[in-house]
């Protein structure tokens, strides 16, 4: 099998993916305010390196190169975020200029490249002031995203066509209030699907107020999507698989495109369900004209735990190589759910890279992308409407709790210079998205 770009739709989008915090840094210049990473990185043991985004990728200085580097590899466009302690450095009132200004500076960059900018307005640097405030626990919050989401579109609304609400909110309030691995830091699954539901309800009210802004252009939401599969067919692993698929994808997906929550898992979660006032569901499942969906693996769940496949490869996350699971998943959100066109939004693998010779041979990380682009083409094949695919990343970067110890970049970052330097699967990307019939 030989995956070709034409094997995909003429219009069929190719792109790279980053996220503000993790490659920009400059944390405290031009009038940005504090995000929940910063706290977060500065509360010792939090961080698996002691690092924190403080100059990370220093990309807030060096995105003219940055965006250099990505037209030379050919994409369509370029997914990145939007941080919103740069363009209210507390979370609300007060619009930073300058924010603003590096923002549309850099789109124009991009639209100078012939590069799509496909812009996310929350990938996790919630201001920290918010966060006093009880940060995506306080209902409150959720008017504070929408207003934010205005003040972006009305300075960017004429430069950017596509705009999705939040990145994951799963990781913002299932990662970050109950297993607390993420930034706040929290153990409390009551404060969880609190949170959860105003992220939720913050993307619809943000989503309501754009509509009247940026008409005709393509609003969306990604979501990190993880198929589940029973370790046997025996019934208490079958179970266990559907309560994972409805803690991970369902309590998401439905509120989003049914506009209610799963009753399995709403029952399950007994008196920590979130308080659901009028309105909201009207709110969250509003129509949207793309859904992002990150990939990077599957579980395999048991009565007693998930199971890790002992003939399987795995990444240096720990997280397996499936990529029929990118399928599966496709197939099954297009058939359980009335979805808009589907992007992926994210996919890609981290592995120790070593630089040898001032070249890096990720054959690890090419098998990856070659096997999970595939994977993309068989569910078009099989009709679902995927309309792009988002490597993840552009370059290595700072990989929250991990910090810099673990390097997902098709790009090798040198964080002592700042060097980027093409990996193999950089130039493998290269050649499949400009048709140069890329080998398997
Ligand atoms: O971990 C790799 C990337 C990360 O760098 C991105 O910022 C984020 O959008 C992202 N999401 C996932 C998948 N979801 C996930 C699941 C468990 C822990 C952390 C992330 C992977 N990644």
């Amino acid at each position: 099998m030989t995956i070709k770009r034409t094997d995909f739709p003429d219009n069929f989008i190719f792109g790279v993916a980053t996220s503000s915090y993790q490659i920009e840094g400059a944390t405290n210049e031009d009038g940005r305010g504090d995000s929940i990473w910063d706290t977060f990185c500065r509360e010792p043991g939090r961080i698996q390196d002691g690092t924190g985004g403080d100059v990370a990728c220093d990309h807030y200085h060096l995105w003219p190169q940055d965006l250099d580097l990505i037209q030379s590899l050919g994409v369509d466009a370029y997914r990145f975020s939007v941080a919103w302690p740069r363009i209210q450095p507390d979370g609300k009132g007060p619009v930073n200029q300058k924010g603003l200004d590096f923002y549309e500076r850099l789109v124009d960059g991009m639209l100078e490249r012939g590069l799509q900018p496909y812009l996310t307005l929350y990938h996790w640097d919630l201001p920290q002031t918010l966060q006093d405030e009880g940060g995506w626990v306080n209902r409150e919050t959720a008017y504070r995203f929408a207003e934010y989401a205005r003040v972006v579109a009305e300075r960017l609304g004429g430069r950017v066509r596509s705009y999705a609400t939040l990145n994951e909110p799963w990781c913002s309030s299932i990662l970050s209030y109950q297993i607390g691995e993420h930034a706040p830091g929290l153990q409390d699954r009551r404060a969880a699907l609190a949170a959860a539901h105003h992220l939720l309800l913050g993307h619809g009210e943000a989503v309501k107020v754009m509509r009247d802004i940026v008409p005709g252009s393509s609003l969306g939401i990604v979501l990190n999507l993880q198929p589940a599969y029973p370790a046997s067919d025996r019934e208490e692993d079958v179970a266990a698989a559907r309560f994972a698929d409805g803690t991970f994808n369902r309590w998401f997906l439905d509120p989003i495109f049914r506009g209610e929550y799963p009753a399995d898992i709403w029952d399950a979660y007994g008196e920590d369900v979130p308080t659901v006032q009028d309105g909201d569901f009207a709110a969250t499942s509003q129509p949207i004209d793309f859904l992002g969906v990150n990939y990077y693996s599957r579980s395999v769940n048991g009565a007693t735990g998930n199971v890790r496949p002992s003939e399987s490869s795995y990444t240096h996350m720990g997280w397996e190589v499936y990529p029929q699971g990118l399928t599966d998943l496709l197939v099954r959100i297009n058939h359980d759910y009335t979805v808009p066109p589907v992007y992926i939004t994210e996919n890609g693998a981290a592995y120790p890279d070593e630089l040898e010779g001032g070249r890096v041979h990720d054959a690890q990380r090419v098998e990856y992308f070659k096997a999970h682009v595939q994977a993309t083409s068989d569910a078009v094949q099989q009709g679902v409407n995927v309309a792009g695919y988002f490597a993840w990343s552009l370059m290595d970067n700072f990989e929250w709790a991990f910090g810099y110890s673990r390097r997902f970049g098709m790009v090798y970052v040198d964080y002592g210079n700042q060097q980027r330097i093409l990996k193999d699967s950089a130039k493998w990307y290269q050649t499949l998205v400009t048709r140069q019939d890329a080998g398997v």
